[in-house]
């Protein structure tokens, strides 16, 4: 096994992305990354270059902001649409779907499960006029807003990398995908999974987050120890495997466009988050969980087509060309 390839869980690899990061084998790390995206759609990467005192800080000040009361939480209201995603949502107030743009089957799916267990904060760049960020007002909860801005831009900085990876993965020249990314349309999320019965999480009576794909090009996720989260296995679709956290890595994963740009070489990989495996507790109860994605798309206004190398006589592109904007608003206007 070489260097810099550290195992797999649940098939998904894990990369040391040192390497790539330093220069020192660029181009070996950089095909193990799309291999893993191809395989699974998801790669673990450790030394990624976000310090971890960056991550616990997140973490710490995203235990702070769900800590307040409600009513404080709500002075920074997401608003009831869903395709301006900014600010607080209360539990059950999103219903994250898979391609259900049905109004009443939306209804009807959000009758049944309430709504997801989970409350979310979400803010993006400041200078974002389509969807400007929703903060708590001066004074409330002072630091916040410098925190998550400073994790928004380190988190930045990472998939720019990862973008060039995948450049030296799919041997386009430099600077192909990234040009497509330049103006930073992504967004931070804070989530927090109120501890809930065990049992009504494996009844599917309580919904953390169903399954979905993400809609963008791709997704950081800083996860805590209790996992939970679970991906499609790609041979065996219906059925679902843990991608575990391991110590010390981030999960990325591709989203729906970075698919359809790669006409599916790369896999936009359906997920869910559900009970802990093996969890054992003495009260019934699957303990809280916080998590962190970070998800980058593509320049809302740029049209993106099947990159060179993914098509050809006998391989025929399977999409239209789309902009990273359309897409991800048709699917954020389903959520709420
Ligand atoms: O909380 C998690 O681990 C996953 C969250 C997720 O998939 C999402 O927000 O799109
Ligand atoms: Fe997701």
């Amino acid at each position: 096994m070489a260097s810099f390839h550290l195992g797999s869980q649940s098939d998904i690899q894990i990369i040391d992305f040192k390497p790539f990061l330093d220069g020192s084998n660029k181009t070996e790390v950089a095909k193990a990354i799309l291999d893993s995206f191809k395989e699974t759609g998801f790669v673990y990467l450790v030394n990624h270059g976000v310090p971890q005192n960056k991550i616990d800080g997140m973490f710490e000040w995203s235990k702070r902001f769900f800590a307040q009361p409600v009513e404080t939480k709500k002075l920074a209201p997401h608003p009831p649409i869903g395709t301006h995603h900014r600010g607080y949502s209360h539990i059950g107030m999103e219903s994250v779907s898979q391609h259900v743009y049905d109004p009443n089957e939306q209804k009807k799916l959000r009758a049944k499960s309430g709504g997801d267990m989970k409350e979310s904060f979400e803010c993006g760049r400041e200078d974002d006029k389509i969807q400007p960020n929703i903060w708590l007002p001066e004074g409330v909860l002072p630091g916040f807003q410098e925190a998550c801005l400073d994790f928004f831009w380190l988190c930045r900085e990472v998939v720019m990398d990862i973008l060039r990876a995948l450049e030296v993965g799919f041997d386009l020249t430099e600077g192909y995908l990234t040009k497509f990314h330049t103006q930073t349309d992504n967004q931070l999320r804070l989530l927090h999974y109120p501890s809930v019965p065990t049992e009504s999480l494996e009844k599917d009576e309580i919904v953390r987050i169903s399954a979905h794909s993400d809609y963008g090009s791709i997704t950081l996720l800083f996860q805590d120890d209790i996992g939970g989260l679970e991906i499609e296995d790609p041979k065996k679709p219906g059925s679902f495997k843990p991608a575990t956290p391991v110590p010390g890595s981030m999960i990325v994963n591709a989203g729906d466009c970075m698919a359809r740009w790669s006409n599916d070489i790369i896999r936009s990989t359906v997920h869910r988050v559900r009970a802990p495996p093996n969890l054992q507790t003495k009260d019934g109860m699957t303990p809280e969980r916080y998590s962190i994605p970070y998800f980058c798309s593509s320049n809302f206004d740029d049209v993106v087509d099947c990159l060179p190398g993914t098509f050809s006589d006998e391989k025929p592109k399977k999409y239209e060309p789309i902009s990273g904007g359309e897409y991800f608003m048709k699917r954020l206007a389903t959520a709420y």
